[in-house]
C-alpha cells in the first residue's frame, strides 16, 4: 500500500510505518503536489495547502482514502470524493486547543501593552464550534464576559448555549474569529467583516483573526488603519496565503504566518486522528477488529519545563506569567516581521519552532488554594 503524506506532519512515520514497506510510505512537499506523484497512491495524508480535487486525482485509479491532517477543509473537494467513493476524514478539533491558548496569549500580551484589565474584557466570539468552545472555557475560567455567534448553532437546536446576533459580538471589546470559509450559502463568511462591517468599529476595540484570511476584507481593514482608526488588529490568517498584503503588517499589533494552531499536541493530534480513521478504513475493508497500536501520548516529549509552584494566591501576574512562559505569540510575531520577506510565509510555517500547550506543564498551587483557575485554563494537575 502506498501512503503519500504531508512532510509537516509531525510523527507520520511512527504512526504510519506498520502499514507499509518503508519505501512506500512518501513523504511529499504540501504546496507543489502534482497530479503525476500521486497517480499510484492508496492512502493521501494532506495539510490544508494542499488542494484534493479532480484535477489532483483524475489519473489515479487505485486511492481509497484521502485525510486532511487539519480542521479546515475548504481546500478539499469533499463532492468530488464523495462520487468516486473515496473515503474521507479530516481531524476536527485537533488543533482547537492551540488556537484558543494563541488568543489568550495576545489577550495576555495586549493587555500589559495596553495597560488594560484583561478581566473587564468583553469577548465576541463569531463560530461557536470546536475552537470558539475551547476559547469560551478559557475565557470562564478567567472570569472573562464573553458571547458568541453561530447561527447554524442557533438553529439546530441541539445546543442549548444562548447565542447572539454577530451585530452584537461585533461590539464587544474583543472579537475572534472562528468560521470556517464558506463563499455560498446562507451564512457565508467570505468577507464576512467587510468594508461597511469594518468601519463600524470602534477606536478601542481589538480585532483577532485566527481563523481564514479570506473572512476579514484584508484592503479593506488597510485602507481603515491608513485613516488612522485605533482598531487593534492581530492577524495569524491573511487573504490570499501564502501571499501577504504586505503594507498592513505594519498596522497589526500581532502579526504571524498562520501558526495559531500549531503546537505541537496540535499538530500531532492532526496525525493521530488520521492514523485512528485509517486504522477504521482497512478494519471496515478487511473485515477485521480495528486496533490502535499507537498513541500520541507515547511519542510526545515532556516539556523544557514541565513543573511550576505557586507560593502565592493565582493573580494577573501570575497568569501573565504562566502564559507567557509556556506561550508568549511576541515570539511568533517578531519572527514574521524579521523574516517574512527574506524567508517567505510557507518556509516560516514549516520552520516553525517546538512551542507546547499550557497542559505539558504540571502547576501546583498553594495549600488549600482559594481558587483552581490554572488547571481550569489548561494548566496540568498531575
Ligand atoms: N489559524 C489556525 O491555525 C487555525 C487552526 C484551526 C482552525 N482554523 C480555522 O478555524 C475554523 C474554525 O475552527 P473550528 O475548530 O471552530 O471549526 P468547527 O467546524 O468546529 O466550528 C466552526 C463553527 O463556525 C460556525 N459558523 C459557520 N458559518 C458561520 C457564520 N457565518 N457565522 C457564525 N458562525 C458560523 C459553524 O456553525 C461552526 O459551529 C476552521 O474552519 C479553520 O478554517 C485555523
Ligand atoms: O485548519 C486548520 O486545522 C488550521 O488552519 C491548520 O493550522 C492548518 O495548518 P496547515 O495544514 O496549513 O499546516
Amino acid at each position: 500500500m502506498k501512503i503519500f503524506f504531508d512532510e509537516n506532519m509531525p510523527y507520520a512515520n511512527d504512526f504510519f510505518s506498520d502499514f507499509c514497506k518503508a519505501e512506500e510510505l512518501i513523504p511529499f512537499s504540501g504546496r507543489d503536489l502534482t497530479a503525476e506523484q500521486v497517480l499510484d497512491a492508496d492512502v493521501l495524508l494532506v495539510r490544508s495547502i494542499t488542494k484534493v480535487n479532480e484535477a489532483l486525482l483524475k489519473n489515479n485509479n487505485k486511492i481509497s482514502f484521502v485525510g486532511t491532517a487539519t480542521i479546515g477543509t475548504d481546500h478539499i473537494d469533499q463532492a468530488y470524493l464523495n462520487d468516486r467513493d473515496i473515503t474521507f476524514h479530516s481531524a476536527p478539533g485537533c488543533n482547537a486547543i492551540s488556537v484558543a491558548e494563541y488568543v489568550i496569549s495576545s489577550l495576555v500580551i495586549l493587555a500589559e501593552r495596553y495597560q488594560l484589565d484583561i478581566q473587564k474584557f468583553s469577548v465576541g466570539i463569531v463560530g461557536g464550534g470546536n475552537t470558539g468552545t475551547r476559547l469560551s472555557e478559557k475565557l470562564t475560567a478567567l472570569g472573562i464576559d464573553y458571547i458568541i455567534c453561530d447561527p447554524l448553532l442557533e438553529q439546530s437546536k441541539n445546543d442549548n448555549r444562548v447565542f447572539s446576533s454577530l451585530e452584537e459580538v461585533l461590539k464587544c471589546d474583543v472579537i475572534s474569529l472562528h468560521v470556517p470559509k464558506v463563499i455560498e450559502g446562507e451564512h457565508p463568511t467570505y468577507h464576512l467583516l467587510d468594508k461597511s462591517r469594518l468601519n463600524n468599529l470602534k477606536n478601542d476595540q481589538i480585532i483577532i483573526n485566527a481563523c481564514r484570511g479570506e473572512v476579514i476584507d484584508n484592503q479593506a481593514l488597510l485602507a481603515l488603519k491608513k485613516q488612522g482608526h485605533g482598531l487593534k488588529v492581530v492577524l495569524d490568517v491573511w487573504e490570499g496565503e501564502p501571499d501577504v498584503l504586505m503594507p498592513l503588517i505594519e498596522y497589526t499589533e500581532i502579526a504571524t504566518a498562520h501558526i495559531a494552531g500549531y503546537s505541537l499536541e496540535g499538530k500531532a493530534r492532526g496525525t493521530e486522528m488520521l492514523y485512528q480513521a485509517l486504522c477504521d478504513h482497512i478494519a471496515k475493508q478487511d473485515s477485521s477488529s480495528i486496533e490502535y497500536k499507537y498513541q500520541l501520548v507515547n511519542f510526545l516529549p515532556p516539556a523544557n519545563i514541565s513543573m511550576i509552584k505557586l507560593n502565592q494566591e493565582f493573580n494577573e501576574v501570575i497568569l501573565n506569567q504562566l502564559v507567557k512562559m509556556v506561550y508568549d505569540v511576541r515570539r511568533d510575531d517578531a519572527i514574521f516581521r524579521q523574516q517574512i520577506a527574506s524567508q517567505g510565509f510557507d518556509s516560516l510555517r514549516k520552520n516553525y519552532p517546538v512551542r507546547r500547550e499550557f497542559s505539558s506543564v504540571q502547576v501546583t498551587l498553594l495549600p488549600n488554594a482559594l481558587s483552581d483557575v490554572p488547571h481550569h485554563l489548561g494548566f496540568n494537575k498531575t
